[in-house]
This record gives C-alpha cells, structure tokens and sequence, in this order.
C-alpha cells in the first residue's frame, strides 16, 4: 500500500496500461478486461486488474504533468513490482505526417521539464523507449495498417504555454511529431529503475490546423491504441 496507490499486495499485474485521464482507465478495464476490480479509488485515480485474452494485466490513470504521473509510475514499479509500462495517452499533432486519430509511437522525448536538470545536474539524459516493445508495437501496427508514425515527442510542462509557439518551431525543427505532458518521465523512469516502457499516443487535436477530436472521444475512445498496446505486452 503507497501513500496514492490503496491495492493490496499481488493485486496489480506485472504488465500496466497508463492513462492520463483515469476515466479512460476505468473504461478500459470496463471495456476489454475480463473479471477485473478496482484496486484504486484514492483521488479519485483509478486503477484496475483484470484479464485480456488469458493474460493479467492492470490499467492504471496518472493525472496529468511528469510531476503527477511520477508519482504512480514510481509506486507502480517500487511497491508493486511492475516490469511492463505501457501509456495509452493523447497528443496534439505538430507535423504533416501524423493526422487526427493517428497513433504516435514515442521512440524518444524532447522536454523543457526541468525534473531531468534537478537530477542528472549537468548530465542530459536521452529518454528512450524500451527497443523490444517499440519494435513490436511498430511490427503489429504495420501488419494490422494503422494509421500509425514513429518518432520523437515534445513532452511539455505546461499545456497552456505562453512560448508554445516558439517551442513547437524547436520541435518540430528538431523531427518530433507531437506535444503530450508525461513521455520523458515514462523513459527516464524506466531507464533508472531497469523496467521496459512505451509511450503510445492518439493525436487528439492539432496544433497546425487546431482541429480538435470530441472530448468523450478523448475520454474513452481510441480503440486502435488500446488493442495495440495490449497487443505489444502479450504478443
Ligand atoms: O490524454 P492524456 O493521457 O492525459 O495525455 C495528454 O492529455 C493531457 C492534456 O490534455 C496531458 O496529460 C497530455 O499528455
Ligand atoms: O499535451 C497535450 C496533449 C494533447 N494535445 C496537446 O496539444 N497537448
């Protein structure tokens, strides 16, 4: 039991989806788990295990910002023994090649978080995804032609950014295909604490034509991802 997390010991998977928003979680484990229960309700911040074809398997949301989604990554991973971490989250496009609805397959993070200065001081630590999952989630999505890119992210600190412009124009010149909030968190934890991890991620508005997808949509759509993230843990 951690101080976020409520579950009792041996009650969460070795394998966990991540959501930013832990409505999408709770619809998850709603919609593709089989005899699944809530193992967290603390904040409101749900987490559930249950079945996917046979295989154990948790969902977990983490709020949204590296700060916030550290803290349940770290409790994952510390009080819980989890090995596999995989985000199902969703981004704004900056690039031609990623439309509305695509998946973004994070193979780095770019960041303007300063938690990577406060601990690696002078070090610049590249955050990466764990090579066996990018490379099947990226074999899967090609057998089953998705709508799928991958390459580097912006993970940002702030959503509303008086200097996203000018950030976006450093991305974008840089390669990333889009802006979320937790990416780099998700591989810098995952390189300290020696477990595999991966972003995916469904464009979920524009920052080039500022098209937006439904906000229900964002809260419990994005089918494609879900099945190729539970997909990659169990292939
Ligand atoms: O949909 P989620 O997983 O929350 O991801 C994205 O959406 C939130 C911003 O609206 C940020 O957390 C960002 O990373
Ligand atoms: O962080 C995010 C997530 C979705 N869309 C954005 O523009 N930013």
């Amino acid at each position: 039991m951690g101080i976020h997390i409520e579950a009792k010991d041996g009650s969460i998977a070795e394998c966990v989806l991540l959501s930013g928003d832990p409505l999408r979680a709770k619809h998850i484990a709603q919609t593709y788990f089989s005899d699944s229960f809530c193992y967290n309700e603390i904040r409101g911040m749900y987490g559930y295990t249950g079945y996917w074809n046979g295989h154990r398997v948790s969902v977990q949301g983490t709020g949204m910002g590296m700060p916030s989604f550290s803290i349940y990554a770290h409790e994952l991973i510390e009080g819980y023994g989890v090995k596999k971490l995989i985000r199902v989250g969703t981004c704004g496009t900056i690039c031609e090649r990623a439309k509305l609805r695509s998946i973004v397959i994070a193979q780095a993070a770019d960041t303007d978080s300063g938690m990577n200065r406060s601990r690696f001081d002078s070090y610049s630590f590249a955050p990466c995804a764990s090579f066996s999952l990018l490379q099947r989630a990226w074999d899967l999505a090609m057998e089953k032609k998705l709508d799928a890119v991958v390459g580097n992210v912006f993970t940002s600190d702030q959503f509303y950014d008086g200097k996203i412009e000018e950030k976006v124009a450093i991305a974008k010149s840089l390669g990333a295909l889009a802006v979320e909030m937790e990416t780099c968190e998700l591989y810098t934890l995952a390189a300290l604490k020696k477990v595999k991890a991966l972003s995916l991620l469904t464009v979920s508005d524009s920052l080039l034509t500022l098209e937006q997808v439904p906000p229900l949509e964002r809260q419990v759509a994005f089918d494609e991802m879900v099945t190729l993230a539970l997909e990659t843990f169990f292939d």
